[in-house]
């Protein structure tokens, strides 16, 4: 097979900051996605209908000549969200879901909630409306390993929070273990995930062994073998509950390269063509089209892109880096290295 056409993927899960990062981001998803569920996590956050209008607008105008994506927005959950709020957003038409980020559990989420009983009756409102909460799924306790962070956060807070909101849609973000995969899987239809591409391609050892890789630290982190092994099979299953999310999350390349180094990797270059390879190294690249391009739609409620894109396979190296905000350079997943599949120029 020399190339695979697929319907035009979207990104569930996305950053693409502000400024000057914004207008260094967008082009790269622009390229490869019709839609993108674009992140809350600015400073200050997103929080109302009304900035996530306005931060639409601004993605709008930052989209380079000749291309285009259609940005879902989010609303970041705190503490003190109305339960109006939710109500708004729905109204508002760009609005298509709410972010739960536990406080101090990742880039930017110093503003998360930091008990989700306070916002039982704003969750009430959410599974009201029908748009989905998602979740940041690890716990913040000082006492829990970094690496024990998302299994214990499906216990102590997913699986109550769904018996409390049996109504409630809900994503785990970025999933990362075995234990979310199962859980995923044996819940109902309104539980789906979102599975990153460094989640599917790499394991700890590929960050710590050698050398530490900082541009391969994200959050959730990378896990053991195992456990890449089950989103893999959890992906290529043909359960509809998986979906392409990259959990795209730019940081300028000294903020990586440092003695207190960001999380987030930057994989919107090449996406597609990460999965890809993730897919065929599998063996089921037959499964790649409803992973990245009909289970998050349908799951959303929405239609199929209805334009295609076209892998083609031809071995490429990736950049070492890209321009960034303010005279920076960002460093992309996969920097430096070939793959065999090229998105084919629209
Ligand atoms: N994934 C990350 O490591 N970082 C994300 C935040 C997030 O998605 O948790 C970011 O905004 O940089
Ligand atoms: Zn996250
Ligand atoms: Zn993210």
């Amino acid at each position: 097979m020399d190339a695979i056409t697929l319907t035009r993927p979207d990104d569930w899960h996305l950053h693409l900051r502000d400024g000057a990062a914004l207008e260094a981001t967008v082009g790269h998803s622009a390229a490869q996605m019709g839609r993108a569920i674009i992140m809350p996590n600015l400073t200050p956050p997103v929080t109302t209908a009304a900035q996530a209008e306005a931060y639409r607008e601004r993605i709008l105008a930052a989209l380079p000549a000749g291309v285009a994506l259609e940005p879902l927005m989010t609303l970041y959950l705190t503490d003190t969200t109305p339960p109006e709020e939710i109500e708004r957003a729905r109204q508002s038409g760009v609005v298509k879901a709410v972010k739960l980020y536990p406080a101090g559990a990742t880039t930017n989420s110093a503003s998360g909630v930091t008990d989700l009983a306070r916002c039982d009756n704003t969750l009430a409102a959410l599974a009201e409306s029908g748009m989905p909460l998602l979740v940041h799924g690890e716990v913040t306790d000082a006492d829990v390993d970094i690496f024990d962070r998302e299994a214990a956060f499906l216990e102590r807070v997913l699986e109550p929070l769904l018996k409390r909101h049996p109504g409630l849609s809900v994503v785990c973000e970025h999933i990362t273990t075995a234990q979310a995969a199962d859980f995923v899987l044996a819940a109902g239809d309104n539980v789906a995930a979102t599975v990153t591409p460094q989640h599917l391609l790499l394991n700890r050892n590929d960050m710590l062994v050698g050398g530490i890789r900082p541009h391969r630290y994200c959050l959730p982190i990378l896990k053991r073998e195992r456990h890449r092994r089950a989103l893999i099979k959890a992906v290529t299953s043909g359960s509809r509950k998986f979906f392409l999310g990259t959990d795209s999350a730019p940081h300028a390349q000294g903020d990586k390269e440092s003695a207190c180094g960001c999380a987030g990797v930057f994989s919107a270059p090449a996406a597609l063509e990460l999965y890809a390879t993730a897919f065929e190294q599998a063996g089921a690249l037959d499964r790649l089209e409803a992973f990245a391009s009909h289970n998050g739609a349908d799951f959303y409620g929405l239609a199929r892109n209805a334009d295609t894109v076209t892998l083609e396979r031809r071995d490429w190296q990736l950049p070492e880096s890209h321009a960034y905000a303010d005279g920076r350079r960002i460093v992309p997943m996969g920097a430096g290295e070939t793959l065999g599949w090229k998105l084919a120029a629209g």
